[in-house]
C-alpha cells in the first residue's frame, strides 16, 4: 500500500520542474547524484540516529559523537569515498564533532601557511588520521584581537626549539574545538619571540597527547571547558582550554610560509603577506557562507511543510480551516526566508569561485586580490550567519506552539547555529573590517585606481550619486537593471556619506570609532548588494527545465524587494527612491508572495533533505505531523511510569497537607 501523503495535493501544484530544480540547488548534476547518494547512506545507517540526542547526559552525547565520528571514518575508508564525499557524509552525520576541525581548520592551517617539507611531513599523518589536531587561536583574554594573544614562543638559539608558554592565567588557549578531550595536535597560535624581540603572532604545531596513552604531555595542562548554550547542539563538541608551562617544540614546527627562523635565530620575513597567517579564517569563513544556505533551507523547509499542513480558523460551511500558509503575514515572514535561502546559496557558489581564484593567484605569488577576499568572506560570513540565526528563531515562531518542541528539530537547529555569529570572527567585528575596505576604496576614488571586482559600481559614483530611480508602477521593479541601480546608489551613497562624515574627524581612528555603528550599515548596504548582483547573474546563466528559471527570477525579485522595503529609510534618506516607489516595491512584493504560494512545497522539496538530516517531525517529507508527536510523545521517558518518580517523598506529603489543611 502507498505511504499517505499529507503534502500530495500541494506538490502537484507546483509550476515547475523539480528534478531540474534539485540539480539547480546542488550546484551541477554530478554534485546532485553524489550529495543525494551520500545523505541516504548516514540516513539508512543505524549508528547515526539522532533522534535522542538531546536527551543525553553530556558525557553520553560526547561518547556518541565518538562513536559516530568512529563509524563515519570507518565507513569512508571502506567504501573508498574522496574527500569530497567524506566530507559530504560529515556534514550529513550532523553532529558538531572533533573532525570538523581537524579537516576544517588544522589541515588547511598546514597546507596554508605550512612549508611544502612541513606538507610532506605532517599532512600524509593528518590525512590517515594518524594525529587528530585542532586550530588553537584564541584565549581567555582575546579573541577578536588576534594581535593581542599573549601565549609565547621564544626561540632558544641553544637547543633550536621554540620555548612554548601561557604567562598569564588570560593567555589560556579558550575555546578550540577538538581541543578539550580529543586532539593530539594543534595549531598554536603565539607570539614569536627572537633574541628578546616580539614578531607578532604566528601558528606552531604542537603535539599535545601521547600517540599510545592520550595522556597530556609534560608541561601542558588541557580540559573542556564545559557545557555550552542548549542542549544536544554545540555540546558534542569538546572545546578546550589549555596551558603551556615551556613547552619545548623543534624550530622545524613553526609555520614557515609567511615568514621564517633561522638556525641562527634570524627572523625573516618573505615577500608573502603576513595576513596569510589568517588564511584558514578566509577559507572557513567562505564555508560557513555556504552553510548558512543549508541551515537556513532546513529551517524554510520545516516552516514551510508545516505551514501547509497547519490549518487555523476560517472553516466555511464545516469545510477545513484556512492552512496558514495562506495567511499574507505568515508569507511575508516565511516567503523572503525561501527567497534568501537561495540566495545564499548562490553567492556561496560565487564566494567559492572568489576563494578558489585567490588561492591560485597567492600560489603564482599575486596578492592583489586578498583585500577583496577577505573583505567578502568576512562581510558574506556575517551577513548570512545574522540572517540564518534570526530565521531559525522566526521559523519557530512560524510554527506556533509546536515550534518549541525540541522534536521540531528547530530549538537544536538554533543553539548549534547560533555561534557562527560568534565564531570565526564576531560579525560587528567582520563587518567593520569591510567598512575599513569600503572607505579605502572611497579614498581611493579621484586617484585614478579604479576599483574592481565587488566594488567596481564605485567607479560609477559620479551617475549613482545623482541618478534616479524611474519606477512608475508596481511591475516596473521586477526590471533587474532598476533593483541592481537601486542596491548600488543605496550602497554607495551611504559609503560616500559616511566618508565625509569621517572627513571631519582630525583623527581618522576616533572617526572610526565613533561613526562605527554607521559603518556597520554601510557594510551590510555593500554585502547586500552583492548577494542581489550574485542573484541577478545566476539568472543569466542557461537554466534549464520547465519553469525553474521564472521561479528563480520571483524568488530573486522577492529576496531584493524584501530588503528594499525592510531598509526604506535608507533608500529613501539617501534619495534612491521616493517613498511613493517604495509603496510600489511592497505592492510588487504582495504579488510575488502570491506566485511563490503555490510551488511553496516543491521548492523546499528541491533541497531534497532527508527526513534524517530535517530531524523534525513538523517538516517530515509526508506531512503526517499530527499522527507522529502523538506518538513521540510517548517515547519521552517521563512517560515510562504513569507515576512520576519523586511522587512518594515530593508531591504527596503536599497534597496530603492540602488535604489536613482542608479539613481544618
Ligand atoms: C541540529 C544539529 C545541527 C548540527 C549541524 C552541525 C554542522 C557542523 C558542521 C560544521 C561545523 C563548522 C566547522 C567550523 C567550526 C569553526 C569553529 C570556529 C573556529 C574559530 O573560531 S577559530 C578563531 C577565529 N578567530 C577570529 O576569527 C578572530 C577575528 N579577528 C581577526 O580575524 C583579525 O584580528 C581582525 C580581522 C579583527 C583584524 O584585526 P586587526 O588587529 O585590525 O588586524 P591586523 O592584524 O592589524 O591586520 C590589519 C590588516 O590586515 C587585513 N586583514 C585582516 N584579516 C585578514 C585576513 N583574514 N585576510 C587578509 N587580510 C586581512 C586587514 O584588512 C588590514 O588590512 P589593511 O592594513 O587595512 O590594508
Ligand atoms: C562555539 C565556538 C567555537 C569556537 N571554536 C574555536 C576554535 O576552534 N578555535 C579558536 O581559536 N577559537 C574558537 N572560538 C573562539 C571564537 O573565534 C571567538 O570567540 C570569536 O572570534 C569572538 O572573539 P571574542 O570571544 O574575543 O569576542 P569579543 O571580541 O570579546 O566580543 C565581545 C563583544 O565585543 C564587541 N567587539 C569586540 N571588538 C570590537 C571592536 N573592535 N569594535 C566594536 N565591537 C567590538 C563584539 O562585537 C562583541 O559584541 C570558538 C567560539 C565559539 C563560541
Amino acid at each position: 500500500m502507498e505511504a499517505l501523503d499529507y503534502h500530495a495535493e500541494e506538490r502537484r501544484k507546483a509550476e515547475f520542474n523539480l528534478d531540474e530544480m534539485k540539480i539547480v540547488w546542488a550546484g551541477s548534476r554530478r554534485n546532485y547524484e553524489l550529495s543525494d547518494r551520500v545523505a541516504r547512506l548516514v540516513a539508512s545507517d543505524p549508528v547515526f540516529r539522532k533522534d535522542n540526542r538531546t536527551m543525553l547526559t553530556r558525557k553520553d552525547l560526547f561518547k556518541d559523537t565518538l562513536r559516530k565520528a568512529a563509524h563515519a571514518w570507518k565507513r569512508i575508508i571502506d567504501l573508498r569515498l574522496s574527500e569530497e564525499e567524506a566530507n559530504m557524509l560529515r556534514s550529513y552525520v550532523d553532529q558538531p564533532a572533533f573532525t570538523d576541525l581537524h579537516w576544517g581548520m588544522f589541515i588547511p592551517a598546514i597546507k596554508g601557511q605550512g612549508t611544502s617539507e612541513q606538507h610532506e611531513k605532517w599532512l600524509p599523518m593528518a590525512y590517515k588520521m594518524q594525529i587528530i589536531g585542532c586550530y588553537a587561536q584564541t584565549e581567555l583574554g582575546h579573541g577578536s584581537n588576534v594581535q593581542g594573544l599573549e601565549t609565547t614562543a621564544t626561540f632558544d638559539p641553544q637547543t633550536d626549539e621554540f620555548d612554548l608558554h601561557s604567562p598569564t592565567l588570560t593567555s589560556s588557549k579558550w575555546w578550540p574545538g577538538g581541543l578539550g578531550k580529543v586532539s593530539t595536535h594543534a595549531v598554536v597560535y603565539a607570539r614569536l619571540i627572537t633574541g628578546g624581540q616580539d614578531h607578532g603572532v604566528h601558528g606552531f604545531i604542537v603535539q599535545l597527547r601521547g600517540l599510545d596513552d592520550h595522556l597530556p604531555l609534560p608541561g601542558i595542562t588541557v580540559g573542556d571547558i564545559g557545557m555550552k548554550f542548549g542542549s544536544g547542539a554545540y555540546n558534542s563538541m569538546d572545546n578546550g582550554l589549555l596551558r603551556f608551562d615551556h613547552v619545548r617544540i623543534p624550530r622545524n614546527q613553526m609555520l614557515m610560509r609567511v615568514s621564517q627562523v633561522t638556525r641562527e635565530g634570524k627572523f625573516v620575513q618573505s615577500d608573502v603577506p603576513r595576513q596569510l597567517v589568517y588564511g584558514t579564517m578566509v577559507y572557513v569563513r567562505q564555508t560557513i557562507v555556504s552553510d548558512a544556505s543549508c541551515a537556513l533551507a532546513r529551517a524554510v523547509c520545516i516552516a514551510t511543510r508545516y505551514s501547509a499542513v497547519r490549518r487555523q480558523f476560517g472553516s466555511q460551511n464545516g469545510g477545513p480551516e484556512i492552512q496558514v500558509i495562506d495567511y499574507k503575514t505568515q508569507q511575508s515572514r516565511l516567503f523572503p526566508l525561501l527567497a534568501s535561502a537561495y540566495a545564499f546559496r548562490f553567492v556561496g557558489e560565487w564566494l567559492k569561485w572568489l576563494y578558489t581564484d585567490v588561492t591560485q593567484r597567492l600560489q603564482a605569488n599575486d596578492f592583489s586580490t586578498l583585500p577583496e577576499a577577505h573583505a567578502c568572506t568576512a562581510g558574506l560570513k556575517s551577513m548570512t550567519t545574522s540572517v540564518t540565526a534570526d530565521a531559525i528563531e522566526e521559523c519557530r515562531k512560524l510554527c506556533g506552539g509546536h515550534g518549541y518542541l525540541s522534536n521540531s528539530g528547530l530549538p537544536e537547529l538554533f543553539a548549534v547555529y547560533i555561534p557562527t555569529c560568534t565564531y570565526e570572527g564576531d560579525n560587528v567585528v567582520l563587518l567593520l573590517q569591510v567598512a575599513r575596505f569600503l572607505m579605502k576604496t572611497v579614498s581611493q576614488l579621484g586617484s585614478g585606481k579604479k576599483p574592481v571586482g565587488t566594488t567596481a559600481y564605485m567607479g560609477r559614483a559620479e551617475h549613482l550619486m545623482q541618478c534616479r530611480c524611474e519606477v512608475e508602477m508596481a511591475q516596473d521593479w521586477l526590471k533587474p537593471s532598476t533593483i541592481l541601480e537601486a542596491f548600488e546608489a543605496r550602497a554607495v551613497r551611504m559609503s560616500i556619506a559616511c566618508a565625509k562624515s569621517l572627513g571631519k574627524f582630525s583623527n581618522p581612528e576616533d572617526g572610526f570609532a565613533e561613526l562605527s555603528p554607521d559603518l556597520v550599515e554601510v557594510a551590510i548596504a555593500h554585502c547586500q548588494l552583492i548577494v542581489v548582483s550574485k542573484f541577478l547573474e545566476k539568472l543569466q546563466q542557461d537554466i534549464p527545465g520547465k519553469g525553474v528559471k521564472r521561479q528563480l527570477e520571483i524568488l530573486c525579485n522577492v529576496y531584493a524587494l524584501h530588503l528594499l522595503h525592510k531598509h526604506l529609510g535608507d533608500f529613501v534618506a539617501t534619495g534612491c527612491i521616493t517613498p511613493n516607489q517604495g509603496a510600489l516595491a511592497n505592492e510588487q512584493l504582495r504579488l510575488l508572495y502570491a506566485q511563490v504560494r503555490p510551488n511553496a512545497i516543491a521548492l523546499v522539496d528541491a533541497f531534497n533533505y532527508t527526513d534524517h538530516y530535517l530531524g523534525s517531525i513538523l517538516g517530515c517529507y509526508d506531512g503526517n505531523v499530527y499522527q507522529k508527536l502523538y506518538q513521540e510523545a510517548w517515547k519521552d521517558p517521563l512517560n515510562d511510569t504513569v507515576v512520576p518518580d519523586g511522587y512518594l517523598e515530593y508531591l504527596r506529603p503536599i497534597l496530603k497537607q492540602h488535604i489536613r489543611t482542608a479539613r481544618l
